[in-house]
């Protein structure tokens, strides 16, 4: 046995995915924004392989590493005042176009519509605020395929916590014994690791320029197929 049930003492059930990083290569349109708010407020462009790392801890946090850089100062030295302005702009311009420039990665949709036909069920959780994370994925057609969606804004905690795996299990009607996580970054690992659901990383995506697996998530692949790969190797269990 191998793949995604081999990290499960109970039948794969359900199956948890990140977005920004593991679905879609959505960076591009996220540096965009982040450079039209930059350009905005008089700072100069950070570009998108700045922006790459940066991508992660969800749109707040974005627009605090982009106006540090711009500053030159520590994150955490990022004025609070001209961070919300930033974001404002950032949202401003995220809204219009989130999508034009981004991707989905190889082997998603088949992958999704695979499980979906095997009864998986199967939700987004994503930091991402909720508002641009429903038009993404209606621009891929992935709606239908992810019904139940965690975004960054729909709860007071967001990923490295816990609580958005959990109410998308909840949603779903999924135990987390039954449950696996696929992610990108540290985030997705400390979240599941939080609330002791397995967690299965994609190696392509955003983490902050370090290797994911550093992090050591049970299952690390390097193309979203081979996920489903070891399933159809391993049916019925
Ligand atoms: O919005 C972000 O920073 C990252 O979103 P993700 O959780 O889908 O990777
Ligand atoms: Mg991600």
């Amino acid at each position: 046995m191998s793949g995604l049930n081999a990290l499960l003492s109970a039948p794969l059930r359900g199956l948890l995915f990140d977005l920004d990083g593991t679905l879609v290569d959505s960076v591009p349109d996220l540096a965009a924004a982040l450079d039209t708010a930059l350009e905005s407020l008089g700072y100069a462009p950070a570009g998108e392989a700045r922006a790459r790392h940066w991508v992660g801890n969800g749109a707040p946090k974005l627009a605090q590493r982009g106006l540090a850089w711009a500053l030159e100062v520590d994150e955490a030295r990022a004025p609070a005042a001209q961070v919300e302005r930033l974001l404002a702009e950032f949202y401003r311009a995220y809204g219009e176009d989130s999508w034009s420039r981004s991707q989905l990665y190889p082997g998603v949709r088949e992958a999704l519509e695979y499980w979906a036909a095997q009864g998986i069920k199967m939700a987004c959780v994503t930091n991402k605020p909720e508002r641009f994370t429903h038009p993404l994925l209606a621009h891929f057609g992935l709606e239908a395929l992810l019904p139940v969606v965690v975004g960054g804004d729909t709860l007071p905690q967001r990923k490295p916590d816990p609580a958005p795996l959990l109410l998308a299990c909840e949603r779903l009607g999924v135990s987390v014994d039954s449950t696996v996580m696929v992610g990108d970054s540290i985030n997705d690992v400390q979240a599941a690791r939080a609330c002791h659901m397995p967690v299965a990383c994609v190696s392509y995506g955003y983490n902050h320029g370090s290797p994911i697996a550093d992090a050591k998530p049970d299952l690390l692949v390097a193309h979203f197929s081979e996920l489903l790969h070891t399933e159809r190797r391993n049916p019925g269990k």
